[in-house]
């Protein structure tokens, strides 16, 4: 069951090779349909063998790492399950809604994109076709991108943490019989049981990153076995001793009778947006459209923590105010108070009658704040939500661009 790790010299080639030869990965009425549709990409490789309809084919004996020569950029979304729904949301919420005509076509678009192609297609699909260049973008959980991309150095992490699907990759033994005293992974490799001839049977679905874990942890003896669901069962129904899956709450753990150990651990996992290197080097507009894509992120999910507050404050100068604001430690807001002041007529004269403060808070210490307002004597608190905060530079595109080597 354990999966070679690749060369990396022979990484695309091979992964864009095993892609191609795998009918249950290119069900062949899509691949026909996409090749009706774009009948020039066959076209451009005139010569031996086309590996896949897009990028890395294999051109008189060398490899052509060219991306294909489509005009649209493709965003892959999940088509099903939990992460679904959450990422269409969350899209919507960064002013970026998706335009689908009926829920089982699987080509949409957002209008606020005009070069964009959204297919909707498996997770674990978004993967692969990313690395066989036939989609340039995708969002799925880590945990799909360490496990269907393995490594793979043209898959590149453009926003890892976009703030829902957490869960972790954990292994689970059961609480009675031999694993009840079993509370680590050390503990689990000194087990006398394990043997060649009787090894460990870990039931998973994750059947690259399962034996590279439990090589890492010492486990020699280990056999695996694998299922799409329920793998909560596999234990009490004598399958397996083991099982190798994604814990969010726990609850299925425990009605199973199951138990994480310490250092058991593989992966802790959410939602990312993740991209060809090839596409963004490559592809005209690619680089643009992420950049777009990634502010508008990152605007929403810096502002969804934060709340602006604005208070009325007495004082003799805004110098003085703001003295008296930034004394305080969680006052500091994003860059500093804005403090202005507010004038009032008295005796038929116009001055500064006192001044109000605006700064952003993070939501877990708004009532902390308010304390500290007040005890510097603000008065009026008004608290709003934010919706988004747009900085001069998002650390994620310098953290890409670095990727990129550019
Ligand atoms: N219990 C969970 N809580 C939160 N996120 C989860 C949980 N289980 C899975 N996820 C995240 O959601 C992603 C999709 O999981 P989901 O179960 O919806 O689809 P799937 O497992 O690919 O399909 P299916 O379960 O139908 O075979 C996972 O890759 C993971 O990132
Ligand atoms: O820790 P919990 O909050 O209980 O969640 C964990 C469960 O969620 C996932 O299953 P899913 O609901 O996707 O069902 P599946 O087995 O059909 O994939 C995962 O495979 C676990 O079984
Ligand atoms: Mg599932």
């Amino acid at each position: 069951m354990s999966v070679a790790p690749l060369q990396p010299n022979f990484q695309q080639c091979a992964a864009a090779a095993s892609l191609a030869s795998s009918t249950s990965l290119f069900p062949s009425s899509f691949s026909f349909r996409l090749i009706t549709l774009r009948p020039s990409i066959s076209a451009l490789r005139p010569v031996v063998c086309c590996l896949s309809q897009s990028q890395v084919s294999v051109v008189n004996g060398k490899i052509d790492n060219r991306v294909s020569e489509r005009n649209e950029i493709r965003l892959g979304l999940p088509s099903k399950g939990r992460m679904a729904s959450d990422t269409l949301d969350l899209l919507k919420d960064c002013q970026l809604s998706v335009k689908q005509v009926n829920p089982r076509q699987y080509v949409a678009e957002i209008p606020q994109l005009s070069n964009l192609e959204v297919w909707f297609q498996r997770p674990k699909d978004i993967v692969r076709k990313l690395l066989s260049g036939d989609l340039d973008l995708g969002i799925v959980g880590f945990d799909t991108v360490s496990e269907y991309g393995k490594e793979n150095e043209d898959l590149i992490l453009v926003h890892d943490a976009l703030d829902y699907g957490d869960c972790r990759l954990s292994l689970a033994i059961p609480k009675y019989g031999i694993f009840e005293n079993i509370n680590s992974m050390r503990e689990l490799a000194q087990m006398p049981q394990w043997t060649a001839e009787k090894p460990l049977r870990v039931a998973t679905g994750f059947t690259y990153l399962g034996p590279k874990f439990m090589k890492e942890n010492g486990l020699e003896h280990v056999t695996f076995s694998t299922a799409d669901g329920a793998l909560e069962a596999a234990p009490a129904m004598g399958i397996a001793d083991a099982i190798l899956d994604l814990v969010s709450s726990g609850t299925t753990l425990r009605e199973n009778n199951l138990k994480e150990i310490e250092g058991g651990v593989v992966l802790e996992s959410q939602a990312v947006l993740v991209a060809s290197r090839k596409s963004l080097m490559q592809r005209k507009g690619a680089l643009d459209t992420t950049h777009e894509i990634l502010e508008r992120l990152e605007a929403h999910l810096r502002a969804i923590g934060q709340f602006t507050v604005t208070a009325n404050m007495r004082g003799s100068s805004a110098d003085e105010v703001a003295e008296r604001v930034l004394s305080q430690p969680s006052l500091s807001g994003l860059q500093g108070p804005t403090v202005s002041p507010v004038f009032c007529k008295r005796d038929g004269k116009v001055s500064p009658d006192y001044y109000a403060i605006v700064i952003c808070i993070p939501k877990k210490a708004l009532y902390k704040s308010v304390q500290q307002l007040r005890a510097i004597g603000g008065s009026g608190v008004l608290v709003s939500p934010l919706t988004y905060i747009f900085d001069e530079e998002t650390p994620r595109w310098r953290q890409l661009l670095s990727k990129l080597g550019l």
